[in-house]
């Protein structure tokens, strides 16, 4: 595991990750973990099948607590806070690291209800403009307001699966999340919903940080900041992603990025 010393001017960090380990009972899937994770930047997270990018975004909100047999070891920090500590609530973490899954997933209700029922749960808004307001904003950010204005009241699963997904993360955006993870967002997704969804990664890392797991080499390289691969459980190198892709220092690396195996 290395990283290079960070340069100057660099954004500041927004989650650390510290000699996490995660074992499914007996079968351990990471490794001890390192890995500094910078605001307002994408991070992409890459590496062969079964390596444990998911297993290591999970911890970042606990999704992992989901997860029965599942055990997690060493530091995750927000902010410099501790995200398994005994004061922290799992599901208000999960506001502030929102997640945005493979297949898209929107609640069997209306496009509008789909966004207001986070905010509705954490009484984020008081009154019904308020409401109105935030899934304005958030359809707006995800650019999907232009394409459902007028269809509010439709139910979310009537949409394109490009839309579906856009709608996902404009219901992850509407409870005001500082971080962003998502997990092979666009692998259901044919091309040029594909690019949407990147085209909004990159506006999006404005306001809230990302970490993307992708298997999709030329999309992580489009669309991060950093990149860190993975393999067999451990984190082999996280660098510039143009580093990672042009200069990698670990021969693991070069073997996936060049195709040799993965
Ligand atoms: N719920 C689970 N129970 C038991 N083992 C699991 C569970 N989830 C993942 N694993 C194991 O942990 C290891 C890491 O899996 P993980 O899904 O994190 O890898 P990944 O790099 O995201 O893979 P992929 O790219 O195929 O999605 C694998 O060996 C996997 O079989």
């Amino acid at each position: 595991m290395a990283s290079r010393p960070a340069a100057a001017g660099t954004h500041g960090t927004k989650m650390v990750a510290r000699d996490v380990k995660v074992f499914y009972g007996a079968k351990q899937a990471l490794k001890g973990i390192n890995l500094d994770i910078q605001e307002n930047r994408v991070m992409a997270l890459i590496g062969p099948s079964g390596c444990g990018k998911s297993t290591f975004l999970r911890c970042l909100n606990r999704m992992n607590d989901t997860i029965e047999n599942c055990r997690v070891e060493g530091l995750i920090a927000l902010d410099g806070e501790d995200v398994y500590g005994k004061n922290i609530d799992a599901v208000q973490l999960r506001a502030r690291v929102g997640m945005v899954f493979q297949k898209p997933n929107p609640f069997p209700k209306s496009i509008y209800d789909n966004i207001a029922y986070g905010p509705r749960i954490h009484g984020i808004a008081s009154h019904r403009d308020e409401m109105d307001e935030i899934v304005q904003t958030s359809l707006k950010r995800a650019g999907l307001w232009n394409e459902v204005k007028d269809r509010l009241r439709e139910p979310g699963t009537g949409l394109s699966g490009g839309q579906q997904q856009r709608l996902c993360i404009a219901r992850a955006i509407a409870v005001s999340p500082e971080v962003i993870l998502m997990d092979e967002p666009c692998s259901a997704l044919d091309p040029i919903a594909t690019a949407h969804i990147e085209e909004l990664i990159d506006e999006l890392r404005e306001n809230y940080t990302i970490v993307i797991v992708t298997h999709n080499m030329q999309q992580a390289a489009r669309v991060s900041q950093k990149t860190a691969f993975f393999h067999l459980g451990d984190m082999v190198e996280c660098d510039d992603t143009e580093e990672i892709f042009t200069n990698p220092r670990d021969e693991r690396t070069q073997g996936y990025i060049t195709g040799r195996y993965g």
